[in-house]
């Protein structure tokens, strides 16, 4: 593409260019053919292959610190673990198997023998898989999958990360994320918002560029050959506003922090955020193969809430599935996962687990001194709403709300508020599931624009029902970080909205610029509108 632009969905704002390294595919199960001619050989291969793969790991251990260095040490020993490489030699010579297989099947034995020891043995069968697929890489003369540890900053190009991969990425090395698939609402939007990469998604054709370096707008979604000169990315201009959510005729909706690690909520609190309208409590688990304890949840949690200390912080249990696996939470096979046991679903099957993670956050409510209420994502009907009320006071937690995202939610707005204390809006899921277009899939990321009217029309009619019933309505999707849709939002009923540290002060000195009447009319302008541009348009007018 030396001289093409692709063009995508900018989601994570910024300009940065900078030399490509593409992330490898996952390696599937390595072919049991050809048979080798010589199996002696082929065993042979092994041990050098390991011991490449061991040098590589105690090389980058060497540049490491703390917990990564530790990690590394461990899985490059294991890379040279002589009872594995042994049991791979063994089945090239008595099954006749190629040596990447051999190892592939030799990793497995182990693997199942640590998940079933569970603990922390089971945490370790991560570690093997990793060595496992280094090796088999190497035996292949292939990439390793994953993201590679970066040398020097680079633009990092993907077919989609997962959201743990996302989170792990470095933003000092990662000069911006450009992923051929994933969407706009997609977690690996947020996550790459919340470290401030710049990020494009959906670029259909970047897989198949050979660009040695690009030039990425995270602004505009433009992606193109650049120069390989390294240029960091560059944010917009900061906003000027005074940490205090209130329009300039005096009417009040809060500005509050969306978050999911302690990083996020020092920025947020830094920004200036009122205090947090959602805190992902999965993405402090997102690598995790065991249930956290009690008391792990409760340590996670206080730091998270620490920088909040005397401020309302809304944390929402587990949404586990789809999108967010949680390996301790792992449902059986489904064809849609999107639509099947995720969010509160799960804590249906499991209430155990649902009723620990309460008891750990009402601790650290108490250690941290945040104003905490809880929240229960992926819920459909009042029913399930009272539901998890009723266990929330039960762990002693008095105020507890649940999240608008599922359509049939929004319809029974007014039932629901009357047997919660607030309800907040997931217009990233509500969108998924109002347009029956997944949130993670590029083709259909058109359908997932916040400004689409019929999205507008269902937050109308929560807005309502809240105003109705005189309870709060939050927004806490990514819709809140756009100002003049947050004007929008303000007009349609909502009292309080929730974002990244980044959007916070534009979105606040927006609403300090405008008054409720013109939020009003704009709303109206935008419920109008045959199609997200116009809606755009509508609101604009007033403002
Ligand atoms: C805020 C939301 O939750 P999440 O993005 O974590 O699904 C949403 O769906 O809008
Ligand atoms: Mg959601």
């Amino acid at each position: 593409m030396s001289s093409a632009r692709l063009s995508g969905v900018g989601v994570s704002s910024g300009r940065a260019s900078g030399p490509v390294v593409r992330v490898a595919e996952p390696l599937g199960e390595p072919p049991a053919e050809p048979v080798p001619t010589d199996v002696a050989a082929e065993a042979a291969r092994i041990r050098p292959a390991a011991d490449v793969v061991a040098e590589r790991l105690f090389d980058r251990a060497a540049r490491a610190t703390g917990d990564a260095k530790a990690v590394l040490e461990t899985t490059a020993a294991m890379a040279a673990d002589p009872a594995l490489l042994g049991q791979a030699e063994k089945l090239v010579a008595e099954q006749q198997l190629p040596a990447a297989r051999a190892v592939h099947q030799a990793a497995a034995g182990f693997i199942t023998a640590l998940e079933a020891a569970g603990g922390y043995m089971a945490e370790r069968a991560r570690d093997v898989q990793d060595v496992r697929d280094r090796l088999v890489a190497e035996l292949l003369g292939v990439a390793p999958p994953g993201v590679p540890d970066l040398a020097s900053p680079s633009v990092l190009v993907a077919r989609d990360l997962a959201p743990a991969d996302t989170a792990g990425l470095d933003p000092a090395k990662v000069l911006a994320l450009v992923t051929e698939e994933g969407g706009p609402t997609s977690h690996t939007a947020i996550l790459a918002r919340a470290l401030g990469i710049p990020a494009v998604v959906a670029c259909r054709g970047v897989l198949a560029s050979d660009a040695a370096a690009l030039l990425v707008d995270g602004d505009t979604g433009v992606v193109q050959a650049s120069d390989g000169t390294v240029r960091a990315a560059h944010v917009a201009g900061k906003a000027e506003w005074n940490g205090v959510g209130v329009l300039r005729d005096g009417y009040r909706v809060k500005v509050l922090g969306n978050v999911g690690s302690p990083a996020d909520a020092v920025a947020a609190a830094a920004a200036g955020a009122e205090g947090v309208g959602l805190f992902r409590t999965e993405f402090c688990f997102l690598s995790s193969t065991q249930e956290p304890t009690v008391e792990d949840q409760r340590a996670a949690y206080a730091a998270v809430l620490a920088p909040f200390a005397g401020k309302p912080v809304v944390v929402r249990t587990l949404d586990a599935g789809a999108d967010k696996p949680l390996a301790f939470l792992e449902p059986d096979p489904e064809p849609n996962p999107a639509l099947g046991v995720r969010g509160l679903r799960v804590a249906f099957d499991r209430p155990d687990v649902l009723d620990r993670q309460l008891e750990a956050i009402a601790l650290a409510a108490k250690d941290s001194g945040a104003d905490v209420s809880v929240m229960a994502p992926m819920v459909a009907t009042a029913a399930e709403a009272a539901w998890f009320v009723e266990r929330a006071r039960k762990a002693g937690i008095e105020r507890a709300g649940v999240m608008i995202e599922v359509p049939a939610a929004a319809l029974v707005a007014r039932e629901i508020l009357a047997v919660v204390d607030f309800v907040s809006l997931g217009t990233n899921d509500l969108a998924q599931y109002t347009f029956a277009a997944d949130r993670q899939v590029g083709a259909v990321a058109a359908l997932n624009d916040p400004w689409q009217p019929a999205l507008l029309r269902l937050v109308q009619l929560v807005g309502e029902a809240g105003t109705a019933l005189g309870k709060p309505v939050g927004v806490c999707g990514e819709a809140a970080a756009d100002p003049l849709l947050a004007c929008v939002l303000t007009g349609l009923g909502v009292t309080s909205l929730s974002m990244n540290h980044t959007a916070l002060a534009g979105v606040g000195a927006k609403l300090a610029s405008t008054s409720f009447d013109l939020c009003q009319l704009a709303a109206r302008g935008a419920l109008g509108a045959a199609d997200p541009a116009s809606a755009k348009l509508a609101a604009r007018a007033p403002h």
